[in-house]
């Protein structure tokens, strides 16, 4: 890890210290960080970085379970099993802290291209290019205007609906790695669209991730798809 890696690092974990503080008294947080109250007060206050260490264990195990149980808070399931995650997507600043996490706590390797579908899974995949340093590309239902090339993804989904889902040619080139990402997956029908896209590439695929799994069926049609790692922060 060279110097602006740990700097990076222990920032985001004053960042999810920061989250966890909003809802908790100094002694709660040294409750559920197992650190000493005066340090955190200091990480909190900004006198203070954690060593690297302590950041990373913040960020990757704290990190991921304080984010999933926000993450609940956060969203509304109906009596149908469908997801109202308008408060996740819509916030950018907290979709920032996911992203260290996922980097960090799902074994993906670093992409060249995050790539998702629109429209909702657009500002995490945003977020997650943005912590890389890489680019992002979103596939749409319809061709944008002015674009020559597309690479087209075309299914039948189990309502009889036939699906396309169209992405420029230049966004992918052959043998970049593509993260796949969206904000839900149920059926995974959407995430078998992005993953024939990058297999249309000749992308490498470096892994799947989904804020929300409904279910597990779109997890597992996505893991029937690659051998990368396929992930979701929680599950309803
Ligand atoms: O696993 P699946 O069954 O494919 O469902 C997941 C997809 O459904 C939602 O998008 P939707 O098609 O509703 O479009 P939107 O992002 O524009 O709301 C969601 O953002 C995912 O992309
Ligand atoms: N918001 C949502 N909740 C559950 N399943 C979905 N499939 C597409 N959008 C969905």
């Amino acid at each position: 890890m060279n110097r602006a890696e740990k700097a990076t690092l222990q920032l985001r974990a004053v960042d999810v210290l920061r989250m966890l503080k909003e809802t908790r008294t100094y002694d709660e947080l040294a409750e559920t960080t197992a650190l000493p109250a005066g340090d955190l007060n200091r990480y909190v206050n900004g006198h203070v970085l954690p060593g690297a260490d302590r950041a990373r264990e913040v960020v990757e195990d704290l990190g991921r379970e304080a984010l999933a149980e926000e993450l609940e808070s956060r969203i509304r399931v109906d009596e149908e099993g469908y997801v109202d995650n308008s408060a996740t997507v819509f916030d950018q600043p907290f979709l920032d802290l996911v992203a260290p996490v996922v980097a960090n706590g799902f074994d993906f390797d670093r992409p060249d291209v995050v790539l998702t579908a629109a429209t909702d899974g657009i500002t995490l995949a945003a977020s997650l290019a943005s912590y890389y340093g890489t680019r992002c590309a979103y596939a749409k239902k319809r061709k944008e205007t002015a674009v020559e090339e597309f690479i087209e993804a075309r299914e039948r989904l189990q309502s009889g609906i036939e699906l396309t889902y169209y992405l420029p040619r230049s966004a992918i080139d052959a043998g970049e790695s593509v993260l796949v990402v969206d904000d839900l997956i149920r059926s995974g029908e959407t995430q078998e669209l992005l993953l024939d896209i990058a297999d249309t590439a000749d992308a490498d695929v470096a892994g799947v991730f989904a804020l929300i799994a409904a279910g597990e069926d779109g997890i597992e049609r996505a893991r029937n798809h690659t051998d990368a790692p396929v992930g979701a922060l929680t599950t309803v």
